[in-house]
Parts: C-alpha cells; sequence; structure tokens
C-alpha cells in the first residue's frame, strides 16, 4: 500500500542556487521543471537544473546515474529520483527555473510501491532466464518437436501495463525496459496512447527493441523524439521504431482505427520475435492508454501474459474475472497483478502536455540542446505532393483516407510521410509505417505550390503524406 505524503519533507526555499541533499534507501528526490513561458527570463546560461550524484546509487525511472556526472533536467520535465542504497545529491538551479521539488522517504522499503516494481522486475528476469533455456535446447536438438516448437517458440514474459490515467504506466514501463537492459536484456517497448508517442512524435502508435541505455535528460526520459535516428548525433545510442500514424489524441477519437492499428503492430512485433532470438527471450513491455477494463479488445494479438494493473483494485478485479481460465496461443495462463500506484505519479494538465508536444515537434526539426539540426525549407508544387486526410469525424464505412489538394488551412500542420508508394491503395497508406515528418510553412493556391520544413534534404519522390487532425498546429515553427 502507499502512504500518500509519508515521511514527505517540505519543499525548501533555497536561500542559494546550489543545494547537497540526502535520501535514505528507497528515498525519492521528486522534481518538476514548468515548461518556459515566454515572460520567464534565465539569469544564466543554463539550459536547466543540474544534478551531480555525489555519492551512492541513484536512477531514473531504472537508468543509473553516473558519480560525479552532471545531468541536466530541461524545463517541461516531471519525474524523480530514485535511490535503493541511498545517495547524496547536488542540485544546482543556477538558471533560477521555478522548480518545484520535494524528498521523499519511506519508513522502511516495504512501504515504497518501488520494491513492487524491482520485485516484479526480478520475477520477470526469471521468466525470461526460463525462456532462454527452452531457446537453448530447441537450437541443441534437431528433433521434428524442434522443428514444431521452432515454428512457433514461446517468447520471454509478455506484459500489459494498465491503470487509470497518471497512474506512472509509463514510468513503470521505463523502469522495466531499463532494468532489463541493465541485465543485458534486450526488451520490445509497445505504446498504444497515442497522446504519447514512443520515440516519436504524438499521435503515433509504435514498438521498438531498448537494448541500450535509455537518456536520462531526456523530458520523456529515454521515450522521447530525440532518441531517434533521424534526430541526428545523440549521447546514447538511438533506437529504431516502428512506428504507425494514429493523427488523432485520444483512442475515443477513432476507435476503429486504434484498434486495426494495434492489431497491426501486435503482427510487427510477432515477426521481430521470430525473426531475432534474443528480443524474443526478453519479452514484451506494452504501454497503454488510460482506459477502463471494457477497452482491452485487441489484447489477443499481443499474446501477453501479464495484465499489471496500476493503483486500481476496481480494474484488477473485473480484468481479474475477465481473463480468468484464458489462456495465451502458447498455452500460458494470463496473471492480473495489481501493484500500488507511486503517490508521485499525477494526472498531466491539458496546458503542460500541450508544451510538450510543441517541444517534440520543435525537437524533431530542430534537435534538442545536445544536438542542434538544420531543418531544409523545400518547395514542391501541387502535382508533385500526393496528401492524404484522415476523416474529420469517422463514421462506420468511412473512407480511411480521402486524397486531398494542398489548401491554405494546412499551414503549420505535421504532416506524416509514409513508407509506401503514391500508387499503393489508401488502406496500404493507412496502414504503412512512417518515414518522417515534414511541416507545411505555407500554401500558395496561386502558383500552387507548397513550402515544406523537412529534416532531411532529399525530395518526397513517390512517398505519399497523412493529414492528420492532431497535433493541431499551436505554433509557427518558421517564425
Ligand atoms: N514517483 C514519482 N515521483 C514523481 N513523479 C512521478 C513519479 N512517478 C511518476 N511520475 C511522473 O508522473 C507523471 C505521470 O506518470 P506516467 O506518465 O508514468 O503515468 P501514466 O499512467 O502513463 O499517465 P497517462 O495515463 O497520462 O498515460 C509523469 O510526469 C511521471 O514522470
Amino acid at each position: 500500500m502507499s502512504i500518500p505524503g509519508l515521511g514527505q519533507i517540505a519543499p525548501q526555499a533555497p536561500t542559494s542556487t546550489q543545494r547537497t541533499i540526502t535520501l535514505r534507501p528507497f528515498g525519492e528526490w521528486r522534481f518538476s521543471i514548468p515548461h518556459q513561458h515566454s515572460t520567464f527570463s534565465s539569469n544564466s546560461s543554463a539550459a536547466g537544473v543540474t544534478v551531480r550524484l555525489v555519492s551512492g546509487t541513484a536512477e531514473r525511472d531504472g537508468t543509473e546515474l553516473a558519480p560525479n556526472s552532471v545531468y541536466t533536467f530541461l524545463p517541461g520535465t516531471k519525474s524523480k529520483l530514485f535511490t535503493d542504497q541511498g545517495c547524496t545529491l547536488e542540485i544546482n538551479n543556477t538558471g533560477g527555473y521555478p522548480l518545484e521539488d520535494r524528498v521523499v522517504e519511506y519508513p522502511s522499503p516495504e512501504q515504497s510501491p518501488m520494491l513492487q516494481y524491482i520485485n516484479f522486475h526480478f520475477g520477470l528476469q526469471d521468466f525470461e532466464r526460463a525462456a532462454a533455456v527452452t531457446a537453448q535446447q530447441q537450437q541443441q536438438h534437431g528433433s521434428i518437436r524442434y522443428q514444431q516448437m521452432k515454428a512457433q517458440p514461446k517468447p520471454g514474459p509478455r506484459v500489459l501495463m494498465c491503470g487509470p490515467r497518471g497512474s506512472g504506466k509509463t514510468s513503470l514501463v521505463k523502469t522495466l525496459a531499463a532494468l532489463a537492459t541493465r541485465m543485458g536484456s534486450q526488451p520490445l517497448v509497445a505504446n498504444l496512447n497515442p497522446t504519447d508517442g514512443l520515440l516519436s512524435l504524438p499521435g503515433t502508435l509504435g514498438a521498438a527493441v531498448f537494448g541500450t541505455l535509455m537518456d536520462i535528460e531526456d523530458p520523456e526520459g529515454g521515450f522521447g523524439v530525440t532518441n531517434t535516428p533521424i534526430s541526428g548525433p545523440s549521447a546514447v545510442p538511438v533506437k529504431n521504431p516502428m512506428t504507425f500514424y494514429f493523427g488523432r489524441e485520444k483512442v475515443e477519437d477513432d476507435a476503429e482505427m486504434w484498434k486495426q492499428m494495434t492489431e497491426r503492430l501486435a503482427g510487427l512485433v510477432s515477426r521481430k520475435f521470430e525473426r531475432n532470438r534474443d528480443v524474443r527471450v526478453a519479452g514484451l513491455l506494452v504501454d497503454t492508454p488510460p482506459l477502463e477494463e471494457g477497452w482491452w479488445r485487441g489484447r489477443r494479438g499481443w499474446r501477453v501474459n501479464y495484465v499489471v494493473v496500476l493503483g486500481s483494485a476496481e480494474l484488477q478485479r473485473a480484468m481479474g474475472t475477465r481473463l480468468a481460465g484464458e489462456k495465451t496461443s502458447y498455452g500460458e495462463p494470463i496473471a492480473v497483478l495489481g501493484l500500488d500506484k507511486s503517490d508521485g505519479a499525477v494526472e498531466i494538465e491539458k496546458g503542460w502536455r500541450q508544451k510538450s508536444t510543441e517541444t517534440a515537434i520543435k525537437e524533431y526539426f530542430f534537435g534538442g540542446i545536445k544536438a542542434r539540426l538544420s531543418p531544409f525549407t523545400q518547395s514542391a508544387s501541387f502535382d508533385e505532393l500526393v496528401v492524404f486526410k484522415a476523416p474529420d469525424e469517422p463514421y462506420e464505412g468511412a473512407p480511411v483516407l480521402e486524397r486531398v489538394e494542398p489548401t491554405p488551412e494546412m499551414a503549420h500542420w505535421t504532416l506524416a510521410v509514409m513508407i509506401a508508394s503514391v500508387t499503393d491503395s489508401p488502406q496500404t497508406i493507412r496502414f504503412s509505417s512512417i518515414l518522417g515528418f515534414i511541416v507545411i510553412a505555407d500554401v500558395d493556391v496561386e502558383r500552387r505550390r507548397v513550402k515544406f520544413l523537412s529534416p532531411v534534404s532529399g525530395r518526397l519522390g513517390n512517398h505519399p503524406l497523412i493529414w492528420g487532425r492532431w497535433p493541431e498546429p499551436y505554433l509557427n515553427l518558421l517564425a
């Protein structure tokens, strides 16, 4: 059980910009650095709040801080640093950012939800080890039985993370992925929440193999868009996601399309498992949107054998009843586990989310503080571009996409560039993976020309574009 407020030490008004804090084992330093408002001006060149691990151990969502390295947390970061052994941190806010922070300590590790999360991680590792042994045996025995098993070898643990809004689903998925990679595993992580976007812009659904370190300084804790190859050089190895373009904010905005896309993503994940033994053995972590019990219609395709419900006994009971007696296609039962929600996990309010979405789009084209990018302004005639639009209000039997001519309303929208051919059917284009994004700068109807910003210099060639319904154009990137 989580104990709200227990052991919390009220935020101290810093008397100087630098201070040192000490955390007992299983303590957390929770912090929030609001997005920058145009009225805020930092009084120094500091890009954000810096933290140095002076002694002990500390991690952000499972990824360890190196001793004595200085990490910069940027505006728009809301997170925590956790320590299992205790630590001393030096915090420096020379920029005068409106940092909100607090130290949270528990009387004993048993009272911290982190202990449950870590124990669950060890349970998954046991399952993974068993899957690795089976894979080894299969390789050694060229028997007919092996040939049969090889056709559908059983992967490592497959976890579906669900729970109410702001219950800490994404943070726990990140933590489990990071802890697994620390043990040398390469799990697949899938995101089915279009509001977030995994290693891509919000509005997308995707999956990626996590076999390398996550970026501690990324506001999204390693799931952000700067961790992809398109975003240029990176301090930590980049990941290659498989991404679909949903183009809407919430599942409810087009539930049928979401269901079809997640089923296809599950298909891609299965194929990845077939092709890559290490990934298969490491298993899968699926992050889901904050929906209630009734939504999970497409679960069979994911073949999950653990359903984790964070912070809702009611949802846990409902899922338990629904899945009782069900088996995966590998013949395994599906375990429904309830884990405590951390009282540090909070619902992100709309304004904050909108700023985070803007930041992701800006970073996609212009890079972050670590690597600046120079996008290319290009111009194309109406005849050179093939643009499809997702219907405004999807209805049963509605076309998945409609071909449209560029219009001035398209200005400042971000369009997805699809890995498909302009001659493919709308259905094929809709369910293709994303190559990247462009942002429309200007549409000149008289001259029939479109000016747009692209992260790469080449022409769009044969790639069709999709104009989604979200994220809306909040800002003029070319201003
Ligand atoms: N222990 C904690 N201390 C401080 N902040 C935390 C803690 N756990 C999670 N958070 C923060 O709370 C916010 C919500 O957490 P998270 O995104 O993991 O929840 P979620 O259930 O995935 O949300 P959603 O339902 O919106 O998808 C995030 O900013 C996250 O970094």
